[in-house]
């Protein structure tokens, strides 16, 4: 057999795995996606319209039809997938288009990547820029962290009048401001870095809560926070941010906010404490999280799931329920022992 090992599909798939980041990275800078929001239109038009000739145009677009992002029916005329229209428009309620960019972290990591992981760390980290990547961060993953965030509000009782939110690493504050969203008797208070805070009170403005919106510029480990105060804090995609010492400090001052019959929701890409099984996404994207921290940050790590119980555990909280709202992202939330679970 002239090939002994079967065909090279996997190889492949890495390969173009990595031009298909690039072809979608050039669709949103070229406008591809918001050309086509009022319907399909043919290759010409979108020529014109991006500025790039037909033929090369239509590699592009090709490629896009083969990555599920794009239909056509063969004509020349393209139009949008439903995933498209939903996560890929930069005013769609669930945009994803500053994820694609700054999710993997700064581009200059990659390429060194070999040498970040003999060396146990980057030469840079996205903590030396914190102010400048970490806002980027919190304006990308917002709006699909809202829904998520307001999704989990639909799990909890009700917190009544006045209840107050804690929201831990609020970033744009989606966590907060979701809730605030499924609770509108409810108010918040968003804890971030001070170069942070304003991403969190414009988000606020904009979603109209911010009457019942208020932030803590400062660090969550040693800001002044509330104690024995709020229905729920929240610590969204922040956990695995420092030292498993400091992890627990957080989880601790987390649960001293908490008024009597109060949850901590903890939502994060935890790893699988076994190597994944199959080649699925929800396998693949925990590692791909844990990758990229490895990547970018000096000390951050993504936390495995037992290892989390475990730390709930020595502050005196159970998981009450957990849920899986998108793929590989998990919401973890907690309370004393001795509640009854989630209808
Ligand atoms: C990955 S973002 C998550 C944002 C948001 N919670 C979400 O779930 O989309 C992590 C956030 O934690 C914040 N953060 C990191 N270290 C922090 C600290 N010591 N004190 C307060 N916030 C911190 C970062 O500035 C950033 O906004």
């Amino acid at each position: 057999m002239v090939f002994p090992a079967g065909p090279p599909t996997p190889v492949w798939e890495v390969i173009t795995g990595y031009t298909r980041y690039w072809l979608v990275v050039a669709a949103l800078d070229l406008g591809v996606f918001e050309e086509l929001a009022g319907g399909p239109r043919g290759l010409d038009e979108l020529a014109e319209a991006t500025g790039v000739a037909s033929r090369r145009l239509a590699v592009v677009l090709d490629f896009l039809v083969t990555a599920g992002l794009l239909t056509t029916a063969g004509d020349r005329v393209f139009g949008l997938t439903p995933t498209t229209r939903g996560y890929l428009l930069r005013d769609s309620p669930l945009s994803m288009v500053e994820m694609v960019r700054y999710s993997p972290g700064p581009r200059t990591a990659w390429p060194e990547l070999s040498a970040t992981l003999r060396r146990g760390r980057p030469t840079r980290s996205v903590e030396d820029d914190a102010g400048l990547f970490y806002g980027r961060l919190a304006i990308a993953s917002a709006p699909t962290q809202q829904a998520v965030a307001q999704a989990t509000a639909a799990l909890l009782p009700d917190p009544g009048e006045g209840a107050l939110v804690l929201d831990l690493g609020a970033g744009a504050a989606p966590w907060a401001i979701g809730m605030l969203r499924a609770w509108p008797r409810a108010k918040a208070l968003a804890v971030d870095l001070p170069t942070i805070t304003p991403f969190a009170e414009a988000a606020a403005a904009e979603h109209g809560v911010a009457d019942r919106f208020d932030v803590r510029a400062g660090s969550y480990l040693d800001a002044v926070l509330p104690i024995g105060e709020a229905a729920v804090v929240t610590i969204g995609h922040a956990i695995g941010l420092q030292s498993a010492d400091l992890a627990k400090a957080l989880l601790l001052r987390a649960r001293g906010a908490l008024r009597p019959g109060g949850f901590v929701v903890i939502s994060d890409y935890f790893r699988p404490a076994e190597p994944p099984a199959g080649r699925g996404l929800e396998g693949s994207l925990p590692q791909s999280m844990a990758l990229t921290l490895l990547a970018n940050t000096y000390e951050a790590e993504v936390v495995e799931l037992p290892t989390l119980l475990s730390w709930l555990a020595e502050v005196g909280l159970v998981a009450w329920t957990t849920r899986q709202f998108l793929p590989g992202q998990l919401v973890v939330v907690a309370t004393e022992p001795g509640q009854a679970p989630p209808p």
